[in-house]
């Protein structure tokens, strides 16, 4: 689907909304039209056919996206595939050549600056000063988005009381471990009190607790503050934490859907069995269940199920009652690391 972004007092119209009528269809068309209008309204980003192309090489190729309110979305790729690129145009710092997006309700190319009003983002550069305090870092920053002086104190005091940073206001921000730097980091794009947060690759560099502890920052943020969150991250167990997710690579999006969805698609769940008779078994479940079962690499009796979680018991169950001794039983589910490999033909990491 293509669309108009939205006038200044307009309405954003999908195609052929304009030439509904009274002729059979028309009326399909107009809902259509409406459904297409409600979902621009109730997304943070709405990009269609989004293009960065440098001389010789694109960049980004025609990404469509949709960011709904309040989500935590998350952007993979493999090196190269235009994530920050993608981001770049969708915070307005780089200029598309191509195609349209909507952010925080104002359109990228002619409404940059409020998008930029709406919007905050981290990249992997921390704009904190190490030498100043945590508070009077976050002081500065409200006043640099032009806010009085006695709002940017109220701002601060709550930004350092969100972040769990305020029995640490005065300490230099040198002296703050990694992840506490990193929710100031964080607080200190916040102060404008933006709709959608842009992070890109937030935990570099954190260890495990580190990371544990922002994501859960991240989730009581969103709660909280029901800003969206649009992310990229090179770690798996942190896209399992995002609602959506969307895969890139060579510019363009090859996936986009929830986690539990993009891995249930894959249909490759198995029940994976050591038995005291695999021939037996092969057969009890081609007769009984038309399953087909063979040997995986590892030697073990693999089932192809659709549902592994399930099927395990009831396996196990009727084998034993035909008289087989199940001595393993696994059930396999796709990981998102098949996902990624699935779509982009390369391991996640
Ligand atoms: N200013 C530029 N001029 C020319 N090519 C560029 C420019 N910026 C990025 N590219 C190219 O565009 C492609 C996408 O780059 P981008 O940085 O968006 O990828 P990425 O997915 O963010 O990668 P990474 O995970 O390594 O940061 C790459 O091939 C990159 O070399």
């Amino acid at each position: 689907m293509t669309w108009t972004a939205r006038p200044r007092s307009g309405t954003a119209r999908a195609p052929g909304a304009e030439s509904a009528g009274t002729v059979n269809g028309a009326r399909a068309t107009d809902s259509q039209a409406a459904a297409g209008q409600r979902e621009v309204e109730n997304a943070v980003v709405h990009a269609r056919g989004l293009t960065k192309s440098y001389p010789g090489h694109d960049a980004v190729q025609g990404v469509d996206l949709t960011v709904r309110a309040g989500e935590i979305f998350g952007f993979l790729g493999p090196n190269g595939a235009g994530k920050s690129t993608t981001i770049s145009m969708l915070c307005t710092l780089t200029p598309p050549t191509g195609g349209r997006a909507v952010v925080a309700g104002a359109d990228i190319r002619t409404r940059p600056r409020l998008v930029r009003a709406r919007v905050g983002a981290l990249f992997q550069h921390s704009a904190l000063e190490p030498d100043l305090s945590a508070a009077r870092n976050l002081y500065l920053r409200a006043r640099l988005h032009g806010l009085p002086r006695r709002t940017a104190r109220v701002r601060t005091a709550r930004a350092l009381e969100t972040a769990g940073l305020a029995d640490r206001a005065d300490e230099r921000v040198r002296t703050l471990s990694g992840g506490l730097r990193r929710r100031l980091d964080i607080a200190h794009v916040l102060l404008h009190a933006p709709r959608l947060l842009f992070l890109d690759e937030p935990t570099v560099g954190l260890d495990p607790p580190a990371r544990a502890q922002l994501w859960q920052h991240l989730r009581s943020l969103r709660a909280r503050e029901g800003m969206a969150v649009f992310v990229t991250t090179h770690y798996l167990d942190e896209a399992e934490h995002c609602d959506r997710l969307a895969i890139i690579d060579h510019g363009r999006i090859v996936a986009e859907d929830s986690p539990e969805r993009l891995k249930s698609r894959l249909g490759r769940e198995s029940v994976r069995l050591r038995t005291d008779d695999d021939s037996r078994t092969s057969d009890v479940l081609r007769e009984e269940l038309q399953l087909a079962a063979g040997h995986g690499p590892d030697g073990l009796l693999t089932v192809p199920v659709t549902d592994a979680g399930a099927s395990l018991p009831r396996l196990c169950s009727l084998l034993s009652a035909r008289g087989v001794r199940v001595h393993e039983a696994t059930s396999a589910t796709p990981t998102l690391d098949d996902v990624f490999m699935h779509h982009t033909g390369r391991r996640f990491d």
